[in-house]
């Protein structure tokens, strides 16, 4: 029998229209979601059970994946995972110019097989502007197999999408069809997919530790490994104060997509609603508005933003009258005691703060953010997670780790404690109090911080982070007395 990687070989690019070889495939390990259809808000996902805080309702691969062009030299192409440590597989091609290589042999065959097939012979295609229209084309690749024309069941908002309108995409998907001699069925097929992916693909991040300032300075960002599309996690709509989170790399595996529940318990037939970026707890509603509607095509139609703001971001103010009253900018009375606020004092204060900041002085710019912000928002856990680094590179552990709970605080308020956010907040607080050798404080910090990480699944994409709280952990309990 003729295997596939050997048909591959005799094909033209003509013939991926014609290729429905690949059975189809179980993406999901765990799923314990199923599709329901509105009016307004189209298909969305709905517990099949009861929930618990912590809980996981899907676990599932990528329909397609694009690793960024940045980290092709250190990540493998297929699986995304760092090379640093790995023996590393070539594509089979001992010609091929493509900037590409795997882990191994499987990782190789399952990348060839969505995608690098067709594009291993057009070495000039692999360039950094033309990665969107690329992954687009994998995504043609793999519906086509399926026998699908675009990417199965996903929407593309086309009518507000601005794939057709956007010259630059269209001269890109031009040259990818006089090179693969796409028909004009197939060019359609492609600017639908480049829409779908544009509304439901997911950003793959991970944590990285990256040196600031001096050596022991440790800050956490996240690096943007690639993109990838789920096509049961493409079903989850999105609220600005969501139920459940996204997490990747659990499993020590970075494309591993994981949906859990973070707030109270979620009941069998409740819709399961992830956030596609913006926060309640973060942003301003005309933010969220701007960005969901710049980024995704649609008017969000959550209950944060058809409702009341009272209780948005944008009511960071203290009534200066009542000192208890949440007031957002230029609100003209507040509602707890009915009183006109003087706005021309908190502008006048923000000046300072701005001019404080460009100074560095950040004791200051807490103080007079005290006097005009509520605690826990968001530039209060800024200013004083700014203060723990400043105090930390002088040395004062103490003082580091004081202002370092502080911003914990917020960032529990803000993004909830079980959070990618509060989790990294947690492990800073972790190793200043380590540091600063408060033994007992320290010990429950730790404790802590790990039952977090294995709740969001950081144990097995960060295992270096565990490895050190163990470390500390077992430093404090038996020699420090
Ligand atoms: C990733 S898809 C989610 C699944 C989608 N509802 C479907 O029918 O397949 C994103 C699209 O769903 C719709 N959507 C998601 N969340 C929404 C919300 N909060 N309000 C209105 N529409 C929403 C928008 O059309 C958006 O472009």
């Amino acid at each position: 029998m003729l295997q596939l990687d050997t048909l591959h070989k005799r094909l033209t690019p003509a013939h991926i229209g014609l290729s429905t070889w690949l059975p189809n495939q179980n993406y999901t390990t765990t799923c314990q979601v199923t599709v329901k259809d509105s009016s307004t808000e189209g298909k969305y996902q709905v517990a099949n059970k009861l929930f618990r805080q912590g809980d996981i309702v899907l676990k599932e691969e990528p329909f397609i994946r694009q690793l960024n062009k940045n980290h092709c030299k250190d990540h493998c192409y297929f699986c995304f995972r760092s090379l640093a440590t790995k023996s590393l597989a070539k594509c089979r091609v001992k010609t091929c110019q493509w900037e590409v290589i795997y882990c191994d042999r499987t990782c190789e065959r399952k990348g060839w097989l969505a995608g690098h097939a067709w594009l291993c012979r057009f070495p000039e295609l692999d360039v950094s502007d033309m990665q969107e229209v690329l992954f687009g084309f994998k995504g043609f690749v793999t519906s086509r197999c399926r026998g699908q024309n675009t990417l199965p069941g996903l929407v593309s908002n086309l009518e507000s999408n601005n794939v057709i309108r956007d010259m630059k995409t269209m001269e890109k998907i031009n040259k990818l069809a006089s090179l693969f001699y796409l028909s004009e069925h197939a060019i359609k097929s492609l600017i639908c997919i480049l829409s779908q992916i544009r509304c439901n693909s997911f950003a793959i991040k991970q944590a990285a530790s990256v040196a600031v300032d001096s050596s022991y300075v440790v800050s956490r960002e996240s690096i943007h490994l690639g993109q990838a599309v789920y096509l049961t996690a493409a079903r989850f709509n999105h609220d600005c104060d969501p139920i459940a989170l996204v997490i990747f790399g659990s499993d020590g595996n970075p494309c591993q997509l994981q949906v859990q529940v973070t707030k109270g318990s979620i009941a069998k037939g409740q819709n399961v609603t992830i956030s596609y970026g913006p926060l309640v707890t973060k942003h301003t509603k005309e933010e969220r508005k701007k960005k969901l509607k710049e980024d995704y095509f649609f008017d969000c139609q959550c209950n944060s933003c058809l409702g009341n703001s009272e209780d948005s971001p944008d009511s960071i103010y203290k009534c200066q009258i009542c000192k208890a009253g949440r007031l957002y900018r230029q609100q003209d009375k507040c509602r707890n005691c009915d009183q006109k606020p003087y706005w021309a004092y908190f502008l006048k204060t923000e000046a300072k703060i701005e001019m404080y900041k460009q100074q560095q002085d950040y004791l200051k710019v807490l103080q007079l953010q005290e006097n005009i912000y509520h605690d826990n928002v968001l530039n209060i856990g800024e200013t004083c997670d700014k203060l723990a680094q400043t105090y930390c590179v002088s040395g004062q552990m103490r003082l580091a780790a004081k202002y370092s709970k502080r911003s914990l605080e917020v960032t529990k308020a803000i993004y909830g404690k079980i959070s990618i956010e509060s989790a990294e907040e947690m492990m800073k607080l972790s190793t200043l109090l380590f540091n600063s050798m408060q033994k007992a404080e320290a010990i429950k910090q730790i404790n802590e911080t790990m039952i977090t990480y294995r709740l969001l699944g950081l144990n097995k994409s960060s295992p270096e982070d565990i490895e050190e709280l163990e470390d500390m952990k077992n430093h404090l309990i038996y020699i420090v007395r």
